[in-house]
């Protein structure tokens, strides 16, 4: 009998699901642990690549000469059980491959080329001693596969015991930041003693000794030179006189170190209470079910969630809270550690590398009980779980578009159910697969149908801008918009003002010859940029001079047409000089810690309108926010996808909500071209379940989600022709594992056909019940890889989010 380690291998070009069997080395044999990453030779020119161990297996030795297990790259596993298990159903149902998936849960650090350090933790472990099985100059560039296996066996055992660790060096942030820590010596009886012998003038020592006779709990240095105003030399002649010890502690980085006002739970009103119990009552039980918490804006979910969770901790489990993209991670964040404070990790793509990796370890530590973060954070090494939680579920930076294209919402289920635990799903406008689930009892609904405290729903108003500009009102600004501003401006209330495009103008035009400058790289015209002077690619990046005079006709005659958010700004500047107004989007919060700092402004009254892309529409909690101006409702309707009316339903509830939230009433104000669509009309009433019934019968006539469901098919390639012909193959090597009733759409170029000089066709089918889908698309995926080298890229999407 032989131990086997069994590797999912990282070969980039050849990637396969299953794993291959290696033999362990005799000396590794206790130390090699499921979840460890190793370095294995691969190929016929044993190449050595990387691997995650996913099963340890005895075997009667094999008959094929198996090759070694190379070097351990951890001195401890990365990833448990569970994760290996789901990364296992993961790329099983999101037609991806295991490693990718393996990848995927790991911090930044983790997967590229960080230098490793080795780290003594435990202070009672000398230095000699590890000097002993490895030379102290191979510890600042600590390389695994360098050493004898051996070597590698003992600093396994060290890291078993906590004696040593690995640390990875990330860029310009010394990784596990140092700071001292200063235990007291001294107590009350010493006190007197000490401050007899010290002389009258030493003022600082004596503060210092009255101070340590008082302080039991350790004291971080820094926190104590300010309290007492205190140099280190103070504290040194402390510790020389042994009124206190001194030692290295790790500090974490901690982005949110200001310091947080802790709240504490509000008295529920019934309806939270009902949805609160039905919630508690599922992680007494260990029930693996999923909610579907409706609540109309500011109804208060998340103080449901909130308490959710605290139930969730008192019962000793831990929590998963996800919360969509970074726009409304910083008022969420401030909610959450205001009532948990440090047992909170984050975990979102604010952060820096280094900081996402401490976050990280608090949690697989055990240090942190719950996590908020965006879409990755469901993947949090979090053990133990009693309620995960997904605010805003209809939210699309939910699923993934890049592989593995996952939905955040199918791996919180996954895990719900290995840890017999609620999943609840929140929102004001739920997505119509959640809604449609709950119509068949496989959620349970939850409703939150009021406002908090009786407060109304903002008043909406629809503006119908072809009559607006047949009136000779301004492009931008129709009358009852422009009054209902200046009257927030007098009564010194503020106004949030959304408008779904950045930049200055959507797209300059020749009037002569009606030239449209496109990028050239990308089936899209270019966004005129004021601020950098620049034509811009919202694809690509691509970026150009603004032309003077046309590049077809030459003539001077160029002119901008459409409306981004920075004309807008400037505009509305010119209407109200006076005014303070801040911007919010893409291009204003490319830095780091600007989304907090513009919302902390306006929060602290700074400014008197917040406009804003789609990025305001969610979550914010103003008070003094009474009016709410849509310019044009009409940017995400007009797309030629099945999602159109939902998005534009959910994007007009949400922004609607912002307004009016406490004890002033709020207005809203929507300017549109089509008055009288329905998801516009719906969202006048903030009518959710109305909409949903519409919307319901429309996607039962068009035989979309949630009756059918959908896989979409992408080839991409330089040459147009290529593109195409692989996506007829591909639809010829599926058609004979199709039923009669599942429909195909396409082939057919993607709407937008070309981006970053690349041709993408699609097939997109449609379907109920197709037992031989799976296995057969899962065979073209492995057959791509061999593609590949003719430079053709397939990509499966499961159930996305839509067909563009
Ligand atoms: N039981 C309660 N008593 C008093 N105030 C409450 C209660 N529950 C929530 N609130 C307050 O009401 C406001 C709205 O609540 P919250 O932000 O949780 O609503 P929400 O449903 O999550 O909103 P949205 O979906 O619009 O983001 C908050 O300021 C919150 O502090
Ligand atoms: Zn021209
Ligand atoms: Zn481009």
């Amino acid at each position: 009998m032989v131990q086997i380690a069994k590797v999912i291998v990282d070969v980039p070009t050849m990637q396969t699901n299953s794993a291959y069997s290696y033999l362990i080395p005799t000396p590794l044999e206790n130390e090699l642990k499921i979840g460890m990453r190793v370095v294995v030779p691969f190929g016929n020119g044993n190449r050595k690549v990387q691997g995650f161990v996913v099963a340890v297996e005895m075997q009667v030795a094999p008959i094929q000469q198996l090759k070694e297990i190379d070097s351990l790259m951890d001195l401890e596993p990365v990833l448990n059980q569970e994760l290996i298990q789901l990364s296992k159903w993961l790329a099983s149902s999101t037609f991806s491959f295991q490693i990718t998936c393996l990848l995927t849960m790991l911090p930044n650090v983790m997967r590229a080329k960080y230098s490793k350090q080795l780290k003594i933790v435990d202070k009672n472990y000398q230095r000699q001693d590890l000097a002993k099985i490895l030379p102290e100059s191979a510890w600042s560039t600590f390389e695994p596969d360098q050493l004898s296996k051996e070597q590698q066996s003992e600093l396994s055992k060290l890291r078993e015991q906590n004696k040593i660790e690995i640390v990875y060096q990330v860029k310009n942030q010394a990784q596990a930041r140092q700071i001292f820590q200063i235990t007291s010596q001294i107590d009350a009886e010493e006190e007197t003693e000490i401050l007899n012998s010290l002389r009258k003038n030493a003022t600082k020592l004596r503060e210092l000794v009255h101070f340590l006779a008082e302080q039991k709990d350790p004291i971080n240095q820094p926190v104590l030179e300010k309290k007492l105003s205190v140099t280190v030399g103070t504290i040194k002649i402390g510790e020389a006189k042994g009124w206190l010890k001194r030692k290295k502690v790790e500090q974490y980085r901690d982005p949110y170190k200001e310091k947080q006002v802790q709240t504490k739970p509000l008295h529920l009103n019934g309806e939270q209470q009902t949805a609160l119990t039905s919630i508690t009552t599922s992680i007494k039980n260990r029930l693996a079910q999923t909610f579907l918490l409706e609540g109309v804006t500011g109804s208060g979910k998340t103080e449901v969630y909130l308490q959710a969770i605290a139930y969730a901790l008192a019962q000793g489990k831990t929590a998963i809270m996800l919360v969509p993209e970074i726009a409304l991670t910083p008022q969420m964040v401030t909610r959450v550690k205001g009532r948990f404070g440090k047992q909170v990790a984050v975990l979102h793509s604010g952060l820096s590398d280094g900081e996402k990796f401490d976050e990280w370890r608090r949690i697989k530590r055990h240090e942190a009980q719950v996590v908020v973060g965006a879409r990755s954070a469901i993947f949090a090494p979090i053990e133990n779980v009693g309620v995960i939680i997904i605010d805003e579920e209809h939210e699309t930076s939910y699923k993934q578009d890049d592989t593995p294209r996952y939905h955040a919402r199918d791996v919180a289920k996954w895990r719900s159910k290995f840890y017999n635990c609620p999943l609840v799903l929140g929102s004001a406008t739920p997505s119509l697969e959640s809604r449609a689930r709950s119509e068949r009892h496989v959620y349970q609904l939850l409703k939150l149908p009021d406002r908090i405290n009786g407060h109304p729903l903002p008043k909406v108003k629809i503006i119908d801008m072809r009559e607006e500009l047949q009136s000779g009102a301004d492009q931008n600004f129709s009358t009852p918009l422009l009054t209902a501003i200046n009257q927030r401006l007098q009564t010194k209330q503020q106004s949030i003002l959304m408008l779904n495009r950045r930049g200055y103008s959507s797209f300059i035009m020749c009037r002569d010859c009606g030239f449209v400058l496109k990028c050239p790289n990308c089936d899209i015209s270019l966004t005129l940029h004021m601020d950098s002077h620049s034509m811009k690619c919202h694809y690509c990046g691509h970026e150009e001079p603004i032309p003077q005079i046309c590049p077809n006709c030459h003539s001077r005659k160029i002119r901008y047409y459409g409306t981004g958010t920075e004309k807008v700004q400037q505009e509305l500047q010119t209407q109200f000089p006076n005014a303070r107004i801040l911007r919010m989007d893409v291009d204003t919060t490319r830095r780091k810690g600007a989304h907090e700092r513009i919302l902390r402004q306006f929060g602290n009254h700074q400014a008197d309108i917040l406009l804003g892309t789609q990025m305001i529409a969610k979550g914010l909690d103003f008070p003094d926010v009474t009016l709410v101006g849509v310019l044009n409702a009409d940017t995400a309707l007009e797309l030629p996808d099945f999602r159109a009316s939902e998005r534009t339903f959910q994007l007009l509830t949400q922004v609607s909500g912002r307004a009016g939230r406490a004890e002033k009433l709020g207005e809203v104000v929507i300017q549109t071209f089509n008055p009288d669509h329905y998801a516009i009309q719906l969202a006048k009433t903030q009518n959710y379940e109305n909409f949903f019934r519409k919307e319901m019968y429309i996607r039962h006539q068009g035989k979309y989600p949630p009756y059918y469901f959908t896989l979409q098919i992408t080839a991409a390639h330089k040459e147009e022709k290529m593109a195409a012909a692989k996506m007829y193959e591909v639809l010829n090597e599926l058609r004979p594992y199709l039923s009669g009733t599942a429909i195909v759409l396409g082939p057919t170029p993607k709407p937008i056909a070309r981006i970053k000089d690349k041709y993408y066709y699609q097939i997109v089918i449609k379907y109920k019940n197709e037992p031989k889908l799976h296995a057969a698309v899962t065979k073209i995926l492995q057959e791509s890889q061999s593609d590949y080298r003719k430079g053709v890229q397939l990509a499966i999407d499961a159930q996305p989010q839509s067909f563009m």
